[in-house]
């Protein structure tokens, strides 16, 4: 981790909502040092309490940083909506051999070349919200001003908060977008969902919640602890021939009323909005 500390001194952070701040809480849980993160964001709100308890230093504005802090490492983490103001006031790092690291999705390589010149070291990823606990998977796309040992740090960066994938064509960032990066939303609800079928099955509210949030987390145990077994298998070992399990599983499993066919239908819909978002 020292020489992560030293090759990414300093890292300035754009943008520091739910991702940027999972993000940069991860790094720091995992041995980032304070002193070499910078976050800009126009919200101080967003920003005060992540200072007071690390010590990061944060401004409302690029402007407001001392004016000799070249960043190695530019994160932005911004709504699409916010990218065009944001890049404009990162640019003139451009020039320096600044590396920038976009997590927003539909952003593409093209577009940030488009602003920031063709020879920039550029990286397009996609992380998700369990990053803030060391357990995000991030997908990644670089261009090909990103190479040898850069792209070593990059991805040594991206590992220290979960695991990281480089993948072979920018276009699949969009299939990532919807998988692992909205799917924590999917798990929660899930939960959710479990919950309110419990509480019609019988159970009490909170009864009904709590089982299936535990059930949840004592199952993603499972895979953590047994990472060969198959997934299936996990679930065959939950599954008595003729019992109750096997009962709901053919409800779940129908191919025409299953979840498959939902969660294929959702998959795209995410697919399909972040490529009707690019820009
Ligand atoms: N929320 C998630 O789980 C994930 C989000 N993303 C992507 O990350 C991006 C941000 O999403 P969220 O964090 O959810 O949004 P958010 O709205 O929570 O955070 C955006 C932050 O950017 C700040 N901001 C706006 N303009 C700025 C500027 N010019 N300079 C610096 N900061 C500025 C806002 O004040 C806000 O704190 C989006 O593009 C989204 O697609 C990617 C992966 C997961
Ligand atoms: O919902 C979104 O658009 C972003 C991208 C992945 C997670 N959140």
């Amino acid at each position: 981790m020292y020489s992560l500390n030293k090759i990414f001194n300093p890292l300035l952070l754009i943008g520091c909502g739910k991702i940027g701040k999972a993000l940069v809480i991860g790094w720091l849980e995992n041995g980032l040092e304070a002193d070499s993160i910078h976050i800009v964001d126009p919200n101080i709100q967003n920003t005060k309490a992540i200072s007071q308890q690390y010590g990061v230093k944060i401004y409302d504005q690029v402007e407001a940083m001392p004016q000799h802090l070249v960043p190695i490492i530019v994160v932005i983490a911004v709504k699409p909506q916010m990218m065009n103001k944001a890049i404009v006031s990162v640019s003139r790092f451009s020039h320096f051999g600044t590396c920038f690291l976009s997590i927003a999705a539909s952003s593409t390589i093209s577009y940030f070349e488009n602003k920031l010149g063709n020879t920039v070291p550029i990286v397009r990823a996609m992380p998700n919200i369990a990053s803030a606990v060391g357990h995000g998977i991030t997908a990644y796309f670089a261009n090909c001003n990103v190479v040898g040992d850069q792209k070593i740090h990059i991805h040594q960066l991206l590992e220290t908060i979960g695991e990281a994938i480089e993948v072979d064509n920018e276009e699949q960032i969009n299939a990532v977008t919807a998988l692992s990066g909205g799917g924590p939303a999917y798990v929660f609800l899930l939960i959710e969902t479990l919950a309110k079928a419990g509480i019609k099955s019988g159970l009490p509210e909170k009864v009904a919640m709590k089982l299936a949030r535990t059930t949840v987390i004592g199952s993603c145990e499972l895979l953590t602890r047994y990472p060969s077994q198959e997934v299936s298998q996990l679930r065959l070992n939950v599954t008595s021939q003729g019992g109750t399990t096997a009962e709901a599983l053919k409800v779940l499993m129908d191919d025409h009323t299953g979840i498959q066919p939902i969660f294929n239908a959702a998959l795209a819909a995410a697919t399909e909005r972040s490529k009707a978002l690019t820009c």
